[in-house]
């Protein structure tokens, strides 16, 4: 109980965790089971799932739950639709009661080295494969009377940006909006909505990001020093049950969270006003620091430049 409030529970509903073969979709998914939950995880590689679903059955705590694994990609509307149609087939057709938006892909690089392709796939690893599963899943909700929970899967660059993610944050930013206008959207059908606003998660995502990830953004990032998949999905879980819109569970997420609250519900508790304080201090220094590292990084980066042809 939450202030008299009963917490969310998941045990006997049906979640569909998409993204749910590896990293924070994959620790979620085996922790709704572990909770009772009825799991569809939705990803595109095969092998990928049928080795997560292992993993997700060893979780199991009865013989009623239903755990299956369904191969789709969920950037565009046809295929999300398709996966909810999909997943919905056990449990009679009706939709989930849960969806855990956990696909995605980051692919950081510098502004100018983007193609139109390259930063529309982007726009669709980051957006609209949130966006899509969303949209089906709360027709399917509100045409069958489900009062669900719609769970989006931001950043802490959702909330702020540097040098290196240009590629990434427009669409961590655009699934902010987009969680802003359904939370109210949403109370006109009793549907909940919250995001997540995670920093590293130390993922297999993160070791193929790192990979192209310019030196200057990896520098700036060692100040976080990341979070293992499993206590990232524990404290998204957490944020789901008590209720709270906006879910942050660290120091760097709380600050960033603070200070960019808006008018966001739920951010205005007596923390929020303190993480906001130390915001207020702490950030303009931080972001002096980062300055002053991507401009001690200019020599370096004109001289790659130029190894590429791209500047004189
Ligand atoms: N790692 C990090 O540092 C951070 C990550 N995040 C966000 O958290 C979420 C999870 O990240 P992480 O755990 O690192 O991810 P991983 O890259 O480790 O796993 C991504 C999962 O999403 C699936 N997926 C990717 N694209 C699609 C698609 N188009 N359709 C269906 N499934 C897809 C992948 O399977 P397959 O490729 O087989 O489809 C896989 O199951 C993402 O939204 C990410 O942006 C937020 C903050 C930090
Ligand atoms: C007083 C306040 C001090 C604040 C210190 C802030 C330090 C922030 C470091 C940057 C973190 C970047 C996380 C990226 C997560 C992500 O989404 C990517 N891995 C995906 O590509």
């Amino acid at each position: 109980m939450v202030f008299g409030k009963k917490k969310w529970d998941p045990a006997g509903k049906h979640c569909v965790v998409t993204g749910g073969s590896a990293g924070l979709g994959l620790s979620l998914a085996i922790l709704l089971a572990k909770r009772g939950a009825h799991v569809s995880i939705v990803a595109r590689n095969q092998e990928r799932l049928d080795k997560a679903l292992k993993e997700v059955e060893a979780a199991r705590q009865s013989p009623e739950q239903v755990l299956l694994a369904y191969s789709y990609g969920v950037d565009s509307a046809k295929e999300a639709e398709a996966a909810l149609d999909a997943a919905a087939q056990p449990h009679d057709g009706r939709c989930p009661d849960a969806l855990f938006l956990c696909a995605g892909k980051s692919r950081p690089g510098f502004w100018i080295e983007q193609t139109e392709a390259q930063l529309r796939e982007c726009m669709e690893e980051t957006y609209w494969v949130q966006a899509w599963p969303a949209l089906t899943a709360s027709k399917r909700m509100v045409a069958e009377g489900v009062k669900g929970k719609i769970v989006f899967v931001s950043s802490v660059l959702g909330y702020f940006s540097m040098v290196g993610y240009s590629p990434y944050s427009p669409g961590k930013f655009a699934v902010r909006g987009l969680a802003e206008a359904l939370q109210s959207e949403f109370l006109l059908y009793g549907i909940d909505v919250h995001i997540c606003f995670p920093g590293t998660i130390l993922s297999p995502g993160y070791i193929e990001e790192n990979k192209v990830k310019p030196k200057v953004t990896l520098k700036i990032e060692e100040t976080d020093v990341g979070s293992q998949p499993e206590v990232v999905a524990a404290n998204l879980l957490k944020g789901v049950e008590k209720g709270d819109f906006h879910i942050t569970y660290d120091f760097i997420s709380h600050t960033f969270r603070a200070s960019t609250r808006g008018s966001s519900p739920g951010n205005s508790s007596f923390m929020s006003q303190i993480y906001n304080v130390i915001g207020l201090i702490g950030l303009p220094l931080w972001r002096r620091d980062v300055d002053k590292e991507v401009l001690n990084h200019r020599h370096e980066h004109y001289e790659y430049l130029r190894s590429r042809g791209l500047a004189q």
